[in-house]
């Protein structure tokens, strides 16, 4: 069983008895139901957007602990401050320190930035807790889904305004696209051996169809490697590692953005 398998098993049970704790009913009641979402996809094609989608992670099965002396609304609102395109909030507790907590915290200091939910997507369920709390967009990871129950999904989501990032990893999770996607990232990790290889994202980025935004996901440091990903037509940047493990993330992420200032 490689490690998306058992985060996946952990899911089932933990949706299972989150659905028992607070029903659909009751989270179509939270203020964060009825906002209307930012837009990531636009956001990212706007002339001049830095493209980093600025990541709140605390701890992975990669690399254990990366940072648990940081509160999540005060670095995600440096990394708005740092010029940050978009936000992105771990909430799964078991793999990663994340809470739903942390992304309610995060949506009410940066009311204007798009912000992802980032977590193991596998119930509709969990679709209406995004809205719920905050999120603008959900992942979809194609790896854990199949193509039937990512459509199901993304569609949930485009019914309440969120938009769908769709993870792939290689050529045929492309399969698995559905007209409800809105952006597609090639995750550069992989998830048997931990390794990151940003050509993963070079080589899947001419076959990702032109109406999809592109952008690219994890083991992200250097300015030089994003001009490099740009070329091949990425405009947005997921990164957490590189910020969290430093004792400032919204500085991390500043200093980047103004090193890829220079570099446009
Ligand atoms: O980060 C992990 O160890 C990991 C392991 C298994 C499944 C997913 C994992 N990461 C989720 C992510 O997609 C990353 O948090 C994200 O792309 C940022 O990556 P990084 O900049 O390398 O922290």
């Amino acid at each position: 069983m490689n490690i998306l398998d058992r985060i996946i098993e952990t899911k089932k049970n933990e949706v299972a008895s989150q659905k028992r704790m607070v029903s659909v009913s009751q989270l179509k009641k939270y203020p964060g139901y009825r906002r209307n979402c930012n837009s990531l996809k636009e956001t990212l094609q706007k002339p001049g957007s830095s493209g980093i989608i600025a990541e709140f992670k605390q701890k992975s099965p990669s690399k254990g602990e990366i940072n648990f002396s940081v509160k999540a609304e005060e670095v995600t609102k440096d990394y708005t401050n740092a010029g940050a395109a978009g936000l992105s909030v771990l909430t799964d507790y078991e793999y990663f320190g994340g809470t739903l907590a942390n992304l309610a915290k995060a949506r009410e200091v940066n009311p204007d930035i798009p912000i992802l939910r980032k977590d193991f997507m596998i119930d509709t369920y969990q679709v209406v807790e995004a809205k719920a709390f905050g999120a603008d967009v959900i992942l979809l990871i194609a790896a854990c889904l199949e193509k039937e129950e990512a459509e199901v999904l993304a569609k949930k989501a485009k019914s309440l305004g969120l938009e769908v990032l769709m993870e792939v990893h290689n050529e045929e999770e492309l399969e698995k696209l559905n007209d409800f996607v809105d952006i597609v990232g090639v995750n550069n990790r992989n998830l048997k051996t931990f390794e990151v290889d940003v050509e993963t994202s070079v080589k899947l980025a001419r076959l990702i169809p032109g109406r999809f935004v592109k952008i690219s996901e994890s083991g992200l440091a250097g300015a030089e490697t994003i001009h490099y990903l740009r070329k091949s037509g990425f405009k947005g940047f997921l990164i957490g590692e590189t910020f969290m493990k430093t004792e400032n993330p919204g500085k991390a992420c500043k200093k980047l953005i103004a090193e890829l200032s220079f570099l446009t």
